[in-house]
């Protein structure tokens, strides 16, 4: 699968990143959100949320599960850590078929309820301190917006 790398310096950079990225964001995307303790995913999400004109703080839903936050689309951020069994129904297809865009943190967990296209975007904490995000595209949708982005 093709995949594209940036480095982010600075926590601005990964913001000014996904901040952009939410400009080519449609009703009914999803992104896969993962990274290691600490390597950015909450400050991915602020900066999607910035792009998406979110007024609200947007942190960690680790206890409810699902935010959602209005915006010029809706965002559905999630945290599926706590879902005990990956078979459990919570609805998340009328999330993800919704008319807002859902970021998923911890996405393998319910991998059998993911939808089969997805934007796969991982964070690593690099040995000098800044971050690699690497996008991963899974499906003609993402490949598209990727090819878009990196115009
Ligand atoms: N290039 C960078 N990108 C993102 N964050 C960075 C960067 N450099 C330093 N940081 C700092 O790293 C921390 C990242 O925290 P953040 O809460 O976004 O991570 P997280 O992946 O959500 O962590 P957790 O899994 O603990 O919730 C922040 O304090 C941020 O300022």
């Amino acid at each position: 699968m093709k995949q594209f790398e940036f480095i982010s310096n600075q926590s601005e950079e990964t913001m000014d990143f996904s901040k952009r990225l939410a400009g080519f964001l449609k009703p009914g995307d999803v992104i896969a959100l993962e990274g290691d303790l600490g390597a950015g995913k909450t400050t991915f999400t602020k900066g999607l949320a910035l792009g998406l004109k979110i007024k609200r703080n947007v942190n960690s839903p680790t206890f409810t599960i699902i935010k959602e936050y209005q915006g010029r689309l809706p965002l559905y951020h999630m945290d599926v850590y706590r879902v005990e069994d990956s078979f459990e129904d919570l609805g998340f297809d009328e999330y993800f078929e919704g008319e807002g865009v859902t970021v998923v943190e911890w996405a393998h967990l319910i991998e059998e309820q993911l939808p089969q296209e997805i934007l796969t975007v991982s964070l690593y904490l690099c040995e000098n301190g800044a971050r690699k995000i690497v996008l991963k595209p899974n499906g003609k949708r993402y490949e598209e917006l990727c090819k878009e982005f990196l115009l």
